[in-house]
């Protein structure tokens, strides 16, 4: 079904309903399972996010690659059998708007709060995810507290990047942040990131800009309102306990999310509304 001259409804062949782009602008694809971008090609250039070869697009089940909405907490739950990385990621969101220009494509989707657990998430609240679309992608996660009392809560996007070589890859711009890792710390970063064994660091403190330096490229990653931000790569061992990845996969990926986390963490006041927003540019 054809929503405007460049954007369509689609399906998988596991039946995952998807917005479909195919613009002069760029080529995308949104699932509405999890609110998730799976797909960003800006015309005439390289992809700028990765999915993963053994993703078998399940109901119910998180796709690994994309744009992952961490949401309304990121990581383990300290309650036992939670979800990880919270219940929106493998939630049905609805489509909201979609608006085509010349300049870019707008699609907002939003988590229907009716179907949300209450025991995960007790709070009256909404949820909405915009994507802007045009050589470059904006990402932006508006909670809003719909309450009569404050709530707090952790957030990523958790965007996975591609590169043909991880041996060979680069994060440029965290250096002077704080960083967690494996529980340790924390620990100043001191130079330009490399990968060489299992990397999964929480940053604070970030700087809004980091740039990835690839064999394809450079690719510019901005952040805004979010002082925090992930990088990991599972490297060898992990890979091989990872859902819907291929044990040689870490070879070929990184994520660097954009987040809400540690002293980061988000509390909003009844009324108020919180923006998390990434974009993501070849430089
Ligand atoms: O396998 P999941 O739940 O998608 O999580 C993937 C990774 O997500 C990262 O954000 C975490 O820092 C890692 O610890 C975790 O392994």
């Amino acid at each position: 079904m054809k929503l405007s001259p460049s954007v369509s409804i689609e399906h998988t062949e596991t039946g995952l309903e998807f917005i479909n782009i195919e613009s002069d602008l760029c080529d995308a694809k949104i699932f509405l399972q999890g609110g998730q971008i799976t797909q960003f090609t800006p015309k005439g250039k390289q992809p700028l996010i990765w999915v993963s070869g053994n993703e078998t697009f399940s109901e119910g089940m998180s796709i690994r690659g994309g744009i992952p909405i961490c949401w309304p907490w990121f990581g383990t739950h300290a309650n036992a059998g939670w979800p990880a990385h919270g219940f929106a990621r493998t939630s049905l969101w609805q489509a909201d708007e979609v608006n085509e220009t010349e300049e870019c494509i707008t699609v907002s989707l939003k988590l229907p709060m009716k179907l949300v657990n209450t025991e995960y998430w007790p709070h009256q609240s909404a949820l909405k995810v915009e994507f802007v679309l045009s050589d470059s992608l904006e990402v932006r996660l508006t909670t809003t507290n719909l309450d009569d009392t404050a709530f707090s809560y952790t957030q990523a996007l958790h965007t996975y990047f591609p590169t043909s070589d991880i041996t060979n890859t680069h994060v440029d711009g965290l250096q002077g942040a704080q960083y967690i890792e494996f529980a340790e710390g924390p620990f100043t970063q001191q130079a330009v990131v490399g990968f060489e064994r299992e990397t999964d660091m929480v940053y604070t403190q970030a700087a809004p800009i980091q740039y990835i330096n690839t064999p394809e490229g450079v690719i510019k990653v901005g952040r805004a309102n979010s002082s925090s931000c992930v990088l990991w790569n599972p490297w060898i061992e992990k890979s091989k306990r990872l859902s819907n990845f291929a044990d040689d996969e870490y070879k070929t990926m990184l994520c660097l999310e954009a987040a809400n986390v540690l002293d980061d963490a988000v509390t909003l006041a009844p009324q108020q509304s919180h923006t998390l927003v990434t974009s993501i540019e070849w430089a």
